[in-house]
Parts: C-alpha cells; structure tokens; sequence
C-alpha cells in the first residue's frame, strides 16, 4: 500500500533513560519496516485471536521477512478469556516452540489481546520483548500505551498484573474499518475520557467532531488517536506505576470496573461500563460541589452523542457496587479512593467523599 509520508506520525513514550515509539498511520501491517526494527532476536511468536486472525493475521505476516521463525497463536475471543489459564496458553506455545529470552511476542487485537501477550512477555522467562499492534479504537488510544498487563479475576478486573513496558506501538488506523459501531463507541469512551481528565479543548473538539468520529472519518479518527496517545505518553512518563497523576487515568473505572465485575467479563464492554462510570463520577462531582449542572449535562450529552450507555444494570444496588468498589487497586489504608473532576478539564484523587454522598449517589443514579 502507498502512503502519503504526511499520514504518519510519530509519537514517543519517554521513561527516563528509556523511550519507546508509537507509530500512527494507515498501511503499517504489511510494511516490514514498522515491525522488524523492533525485534529481540529471530524467534517472533504472534498471539491475536479467533476474530482478527482471518482479518489481519496474514498482513502483519508480510511485514515479518522470511529468515525468521514466526509462529502463531490464535485464542479465542472474549473479556472472559482474560484470564490466566489463557496466558498459559501462550507460555505453553512459547516452551513448545524452545523459544529463549531473545524472543519476541507479537500482540495483534484489542485490548484483551494486548493485556494478555503483555503479562505473558513480562513473566516468560523473568521478561521477553514485546510489541503492541492494536487493532481496535480502545487499543489504540489506550491499553496499547504505557505498560500496564494483566487479567481478571472473579472478584475483580485486572487484579493480577506486571507493569511491563512494550517495544513499540504500530498502530495501523486502517485496521478501523472493520471494527463494529458498538466497539468503536466502546473507544470513544476512553478518548472522551482524556478530554474530561486532561484537555477541555480536545472535549470542544469531540463534541463538535463525534459524527465524523463514528462515521470513521479518517482524519478525524487520527486526530483522536494522536491526541489520546500524546495525553497518555505525557501521563505515564511523569508516572510510569501509578503513583501519583496516572491514577487520573482511572476516571470512571471505579464505577466501571465494578459493573463489568458484577455483570460478568464481557457482557458490558470495558468502554461502556467506564462511559457510564464517567456518568457516575460526574454526577457526584456535582453533588460535592464542584461541576455544575451545565457541565454534567455536556458529559451526559457527549456520552450519548458516541451511543454510550447513560445508565447502570438494573439488577445492581448500592452495595453491590461497595462491595466491589472496596478491592479497587488504587484504595489505601480501607479508604475509597475516587477520580473526580474538579472542572471540565481538570480531575482530581478524592479520598474524603463522606460515604453518605456516595450511597446517595449509588441510590439515584438510573438504571436500565
Ligand atoms: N492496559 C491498559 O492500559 C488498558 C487500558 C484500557 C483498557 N484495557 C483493557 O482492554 C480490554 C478492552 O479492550 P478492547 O475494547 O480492545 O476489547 P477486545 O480486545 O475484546 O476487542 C473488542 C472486540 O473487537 C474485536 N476486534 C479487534 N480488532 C478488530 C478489528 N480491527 N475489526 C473487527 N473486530 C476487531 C475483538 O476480537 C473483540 O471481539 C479490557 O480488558 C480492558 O480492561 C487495558
Ligand atoms: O493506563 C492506565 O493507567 C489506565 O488506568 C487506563 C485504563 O483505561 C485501563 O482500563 C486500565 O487497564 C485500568 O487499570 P487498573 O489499574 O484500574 O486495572
Ligand atoms: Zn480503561
């Protein structure tokens, strides 16, 4: 395929003495020169699974030349398959083929896919190289960035997990045209979260851009994914294990995480349950005094606009988001620790909610 130079950007995620590229553009799957620079050695293992592999498996096989031992992993689909007895599954095949430190793992797919090869690189063999080809919006503006791998467990999403670093993002945006309106929707959450955390303009420009984005307009769509991954590189290089300001990130996922838990993997996408989180944390937000009405008004508006969920299960109550939202990640010391916003713009690491305004909050939010 041919392509404009201008097409293509180049972002870098710096950590210290150590960066790695992210590669923004259409066409990269088939072009070795994206791929090849970033191997360890000769040994490639390509884990994707059962839905992308007919879709994409064999472009991403022409950018890997012939002098190299390539094999390939296909797993079956699915948030319930994110699990550990799916990563064994690829350290098996990596023993099966005698592969050493000098291998890489390819991950080609969504966010599951990625999460999963990552984990997979970090413990094989006390850590192996890997490179992250996303093939859905939400990778591409997200998991694909900034080294956090892992799974589920039944009690609660990617609860066993390495922070582990890729060797490059090869993001190709044609990949996009295959992928179904509820999953480019589910996406569209976590790019209108980085407006809502990050950058008010980019929410301005969201709003004003969110048929081109759901019509996969191509400019439009690179806009987003450049924006997105320029914010999350910022973040995880001032915060690469989440001490501090890359909990921001999180905005939404307290509430989110806690609805796909109780709901069972995959029966609410990841972006979904994050968008109505968003809702969620909103919507306390202006209880505690801080957003107006006007401002949750713009969230719910834009959140519908993308075809979001706008409402929590009806079968969940108060406390069955408590009991969840108590073994989040980011609590300390048995004290919730929420992201809220402070502005449109602008969130903020809140661990003093009185609990009163959170049930209150638990209690009003709709349900569907
Ligand atoms: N590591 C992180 O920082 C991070 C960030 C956000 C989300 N996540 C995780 O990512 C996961 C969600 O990722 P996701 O939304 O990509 O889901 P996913 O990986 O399940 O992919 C969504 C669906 O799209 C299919 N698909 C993938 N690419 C396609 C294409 N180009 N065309 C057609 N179909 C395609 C997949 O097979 C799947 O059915 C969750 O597990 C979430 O916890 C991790
Ligand atoms: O990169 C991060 O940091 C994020 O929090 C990004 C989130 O969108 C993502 O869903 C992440 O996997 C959530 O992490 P967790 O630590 O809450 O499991
Ligand atoms: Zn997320």
């Amino acid at each position: 395929m041919t392509r404009p130079d201008d097409a293509l950007s180049t972002l870098r995620v710096a950590l210290g003495e150590r960066s790695y590229p992210i590669h923004i553009g259409p066409g990269l799957l088939g072009d070795p020169q994206w791929l090849t620079p970033h191997l360890a050695g000769r040994q490639v293992m390509v884990v994707t699974n059962e839905t992308v592999a007919p879709l994409y498996l064999s472009r991403l096989r022409q950018g890997l030349g012939d002098d190299l031992d390539v094999r390939e992993l296909v797993l079956p689909d699915g948030e319930a398959t994110k699990t550990l007895a799916s990563v064994e599954r690829i350290w098996d095949a990596l023993l099966e083929a005698g592969f050493n430190r000098r291998c890489t793992l390819v991950a080609l797919g969504g966010g599951v896919i990625g999460d999963m090869v990552g984990f997979a690189a970090a413990c094989y063999q006390r850590g192996v190289a890997f490179v992250q080809v996303p093939t859905t919006l939400l990778s591409q503006v997200d998991s694909s960035v900034g080294g956090k791998t892992g799974v589920n467990h039944p009690r609660g999403k990617n609860m066993i997990g390495a922070f582990w670093q890729p060797r490059a993002v090869l993001i190709d945006t044609d990949t996009l045209s295959t992928l179904p309106a509820r999953e480019l929707s589910a996406g569209l959450a976590e790019v209108i979260k980085y407006g809502l955390i990050r950058d008010a303009d980019f929410l301005a420009w969201l709003e004003a851009n969110m048929a081109a984005l759901r019509g996969l307009e191509a400019t439009a769509l690179t806009r987003a994914i450049e924006r997105s991954c320029s914010l999350k590189a910022e973040i995880v290089a001032e915060d690469e294990t989440e001490q501090g300001v890359r909990a921001l990130l999180n905005l939404g996922h307290t509430f989110g995480h806690a609805i796909e838990t109780h709901q069972g993997y995959g029966r609410w996408l990841h972006g979904e349950a994050v968008g109505t989180g968003m809702l969620m944390a909103a919507e306390l937000s202006q209880r505690l005094g801080w957003l107006e009405a006007a401002d949750v008004a713009r969230i719910r508006a834009i959140l519908a606009a993308a075809d979001l969920p706008l409402a929590a299960p009806v079968d969940m109550t108060p406390e069955d988001f408590l009991a969840i939202m108590r073994l989040d990640k980011k609590n300390l010391d048995d004290r919730l620790r929420l992201i809220l916003l402070e502005r449109l713009g602008e969130a903020c690491v809140h661990d003093r909610t009185p609990p009163e305004r959170l049930v209150a909050l638990l209690e009003a939010f709709p349900r569907r």
